[in-house]
């Protein structure tokens, strides 16, 4: 097993805030982890460390094989998938998606004058049709729904074949259907033996996907309770982490959390 991400003591503090405190923190290639914390815990933060968007204050954030501070990030992005609703904001809404996919191999948001290969649109294709959207390559972006949209954010972030994929809260705002169909996609993704290292952040149990293997609760920028996601999603452990009395199920790879009152 490789590590894909390795914090060590990592702190970023903005504006004399500190929004990670003294953060340790592995990911090997095989591990699925989830992240879920409360509002304001630094869930994003620490994905835009592990992204290489931004440095830590303190300590060493090692990605893929790299150390942050001492790479070119723009050699180390195009190894990392990313797929966010701030990153998705920049994407033009009159690209197609096909080019929205496709230019994912250049680390651009819009169609300009990049030459692609044969092979460019092949993977692309190929790439649509795993996260079906086949029949919508040549819509534009801005005329999809908000879960095809979803999709076609996280088919741009696996083009590249990434050696690490980090998903910010991808099943935001989707309705039931939709939320379903994403997740049944993303679980199919990440039971393949070559996925890459994976971490979603999200804000409901009931949208981690089957076959996640880790999880992490993160409270006030530091870790409450990391490890097999078992051992994390227990009624104990998220009732302390998000401070409310809450009770705990599992069935199939599936979890649901809700208050017992
Ligand atoms: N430039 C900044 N200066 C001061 N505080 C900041 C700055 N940027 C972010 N923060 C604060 O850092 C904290 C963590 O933000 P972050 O977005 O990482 O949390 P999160 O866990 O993803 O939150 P949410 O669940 O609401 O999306 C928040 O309290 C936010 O207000």
């Amino acid at each position: 097993m490789a590590s894909v991400l390795q914090l060590t003591d990592v702190s970023v503090v903005r504006d004399g805030t500190t929004i990670l405190d003294n953060l340790t923190w592995t990911v090997d290639s095989s591990e699925r982890w989830v992240i879920l914390g409360p509002n304001g815990a630094g869930k994003t933060t620490l994905l835009q460390v592990a992204a290489a968007l931004i440095h830590p204050s303190s300590g060493k954030a090692q990605i893929l094989d790299d150390t942050l501070g001492r790479v070119d990030v723009f050699e180390l992005r195009p190894r990392i998938g990313f797929a966010s609703s701030a990153m998705a904001k920049r994407i033009p809404a009159s690209e197609t998606v096909l080019n929205v996919v496709m230019t994912a191999a250049w680390s651009v948001t819009g169609r300009w004058n990049e030459s692609y290969e044969d092979i460019d649109v092949r993977r692309a294709e190929r790439v649509l049709a795993e996260w079906k959207l086949d029949s919508l390559a040549e819509r534009r972006f801005g005329s999809l729904s908000d879960g095809e949209q979803k999709r076609v954010q996280i088919a741009r972030a696996v083009m590249t074949d990434p050696e690490i994929l980090l998903l910010d809260e991808p099943a935001a705002s989707l309705d039931l259907g939709a939320r379903e169909e994403l997740i049944h996609l993303l679980g199919g993704y990440a039971s393949a033996e070559e996925a890459p290292g994976i971490v979603m952040v999200t804000h409901h149990v009931e949208e981690i996907p089957p076959g996640f293997t880790h999880a992490l609760l993160l409270v006030h920028g530091g870790i409450y309770a990391a490890g097999p996601i078992g051992e994390v999603l227990t009624a104990e452990k998220l009732t302390g982490a998000f401070g409310v009395e809450l009770e705990v199920s599992s069935d199939n790879g599936r979890f649901t959390a809700r208050s017992p009152h």
